[in-house]
Parts: structure tokens; sequence; C-alpha cells
């Protein structure tokens, strides 16, 4: 499968200069960073935008100004820091990205970045459910487990949570997770779809291989590509050795993940997509968000799947996930601190 066919779905390729069935505003809040920056290319290059609005605490219209000058059929906009500029960013927005927020040291958990992204994310939350209530959130800012429940909350407060409209992206994991087979079994990674489920951190994140083309993968190889998949983001943190996390990779999840939701709000059936939303599935557990395989649509999110067959390994895997204290504490973290902070 080509780049074009990966990143852009049934786009043809003409339609890189055709114009776009329908059109769609996206702002990317946090857009100058390693991600947004990345992030914002690639949306400027997706046929489906008509209006792209980029605002960050700095550099915003700079960032435009550069990506203004590429000729695709979308337009710019670039927006000072300040509250209007934020609200004239987000108004008219189908879908809002955030992947404002700090990033990963070495040593750090992505818990570590709560006390600085926490606030980042509520405040642009406020924002968002004031100048585009009824947009589509795609949380990228960590930690995700705690920051998707914070955008609700505020959501909530305002009397605008329309729970269908929230996500977490965690599509970085189920990128990696094809890659990384792939890498084992010798295939394109592009015929390779692995399902991952639970949460955005660590043992929360649970690849089923069992589902995938290679349910045979067992053993001591099983569990090294696991372990690869949940703590892919450490090898790249540990890499960049203090310089931060996974940008190219996580810009490339992201608008994956955009193109779906504009595939499916522009009609496509039958686009799924791995996502954190707020899910029915292990609410009886007290877990109110989980990531599993989400059919979205042009309403966001419109049908949550359950996890399906799993093998007994990834059963243990699961029962972990949902054991770990960390989903739970992290999703309760995110409500107390929009309940004690306003
Ligand atoms: N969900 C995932 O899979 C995933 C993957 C990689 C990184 N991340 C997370 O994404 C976040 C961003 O990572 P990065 O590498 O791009 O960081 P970065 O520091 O390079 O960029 C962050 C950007 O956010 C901007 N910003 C800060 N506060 C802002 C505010 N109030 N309003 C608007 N913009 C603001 C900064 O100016 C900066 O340009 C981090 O929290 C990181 O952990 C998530
Ligand atoms: O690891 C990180 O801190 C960034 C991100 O969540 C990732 O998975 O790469």
């Amino acid at each position: 499968m080509s780049f074009v066919r990966q990143m852009f779905g049934h786009v043809q390729r003409r339609a890189f200069t055709a114009s776009a069935r329908q059109s769609s505003k996206v702002a990317v809040l946090g857009a100058a960073g390693g991600i947004g920056q990345p992030l914002s290319l690639l949306m400027k290059l997706n046929p489906r935008v008509s209006q792209l609005a980029l605002y960050d605490i700095r550099l915003g219209p700079g960032v435009a100004a550069d990506l203004s000058h590429i000729n695709t059929k979308s337009v710019v906009k670039g927006y000072d820091p300040t509250p209007s500029g934020l609200r004239e960013a987000l108004t008219g927005s189908e879908i809002v990205l955030i992947p404002a927020g700090v990033p990963r040291k070495p040593g750090m958990t992505r818990d570590d970045l709560f006390n600085t992204n926490a606030s980042i994310v509520r405040d642009l939350a406020k924002a968002a459910a004031d100048a585009a209530p009824g947009a589509n959130v795609l949380v990228i800012a960590n930690p995700v487990n705690s920051t998707v429940p914070i955008v609700a909350e505020v959501f909530k407060s305002k009397g605008v949570y329309n729970p269908k409209r929230l996500f977490g992206v965690t599509t970085l994991d189920v990128v990696r997770a094809s890659r990384f087979i792939s890498e084992i079994k010798g295939t394109d990674p592009a015929d390779e779809n692995v399902t991952v489920v639970g949460g955005h951190s660590g043992v929360t994140i649970v690849p089923l291989i069992s589902q995938s083309r290679h349910p045979n993968i067992s053993g001591e190889q099983l569990d090294a590509l696991v372990n690869r998949i949940q703590f892919g983001g450490d090898e790249v943190v540990k890499a960049k050795d203090g310089a931060g996390s996974a940008t190219l990779s996580m810009a490339f999840a992201g608008a994956r993940f955009a193109e779906s939701l504009l595939r499916a709000s522009q009609g496509e059936k039958g686009v799924i997509e791995p996502t954190f939303v707020d899910s029915p599935l292990y609410k009886d557990q007290g877990i109110d968000f989980f990531a599993s395989r989400v059919e979205l649509g042009p309403e966001g999110a419109h049908n949550i799947y359950p996890v399906g067959k799993l093998s007994k390994h990834e059963e243990g895997l699961l029962e972990a996930a949902l054991a770990e204290t960390d989903l739970k504490k992290n999703i309760q973290k995110g409500i107390d601190f929009v309940k004690a902070n306003p």
C-alpha cells in the first residue's frame, strides 16, 4: 500500500490537485511544537481539509506562513496567542487536534507530565467548549489516560459534553504494532493491522496479536513484541536523550486518525480505529475510559466494539491492564483535577 493510500485512505492520488468533496476546518493547538509542525504539514497535504487553523503560544503565525506556500487548496491561518486568537482558531472547526504540552525526558513517566499538561489541556478545552462545542476533540497531549477525562470534565461543566466527540489518540500504538510485527515477519507493514486496546501507558497498552495475521507468534518472541509495543515510547525518549519524545511518528499517527474521522464524517462506512474513548466496556469495574476498536461516523464515535476473542496470554495482559491501578487512577486524577481547579 502506498504512502498516499495509507495516509489518505481511499482518496485518489489526483485528489491532491482536485477539490475535496466537502470542506472541513481543522484546528491544531500546539501547532509549533515537535508534533504540531509535522502534523500541520500532513493536514495541509490532506485534500479533505479546506481550512487549517494553527494556534500555539509561540510561532503559530510563522508556521502558518511557511505552510501557506504549499500548493494545496486549503487556506492556512496562524493565530496570535491571545484569548481572541484561540477563539477565532477554534470557531467553525470540525476537528480540534491537541498536541500542546510538554514531552517526557529519560527517566520520566507520562504521569510525571500531569502537573504541567493538565492545566494546559484544561484551558484549551475550556476555549474549545465555548468556541467549538460540537467539534471532534482529538487529544494527543500526555498523559492521555488523564488528559482525555480532563477534557470530558470541562465540557461537562459547561453543559456541552458529547462523549461521541472526544478521542484520546492511541493510533501511535497501532502504528508501532503494525511496524514491529512486520519487522519480525518480513512483511509490508501496510498489510499488518494490529488492534491495540486499553490505555496509553506501559502495561495498559494491550496489543491483540492473536487477532492479527500472525496469531502463532509465541513464547519469547511474543513477549518481546508485546514489550516493545508497550514501551515503544520509552525507546524514542531514550534515543532522543533529553530532547523530547516521539514527534514524527506521532504526527503521522495523528494525521491518520484525523483522516479516518474525516472519511467517516464525509459518509464513508466501516471506518474503524482503536481509540481511547468514554466507553461502556469496563464501567462496571470503575474504568470510564478505555481504548478499543471504534467505528467512526458523521456523529463521531458511532460504535464501540468489545475487545473480542482473546488468547489466554492476552486475557492475562488485559487483566493486568485493568487491575493495574494506573488506568483507573490516571482517569480519576484528571477528573479530580478539574473539580479542584475548575
Ligand atoms: N498520544 C501520543 O501517542 C503521544 C505521542 C507523542 C507525544 N505525545 C505528547 O504530546 C505532547 C507534545 O509533544 P511535543 O513533542 O510536540 O512537545 P513540544 O514541546 O515540542 O511541543 C509542544 C508545543 O505546545 C505548545 N504549547 C504549550 N502550551 C500551550 C498552550 N497553552 N496553548 C497552545 N500551545 C501550547 C508549545 O509552545 C510547543 O510548541 C506531549 O505531552 C507528549 O507527551 C503524545
Ligand atoms: O512516550 C511518550 O512520552 C510519548 C508518547 O506517549 C509515545 O508513546 O511515544
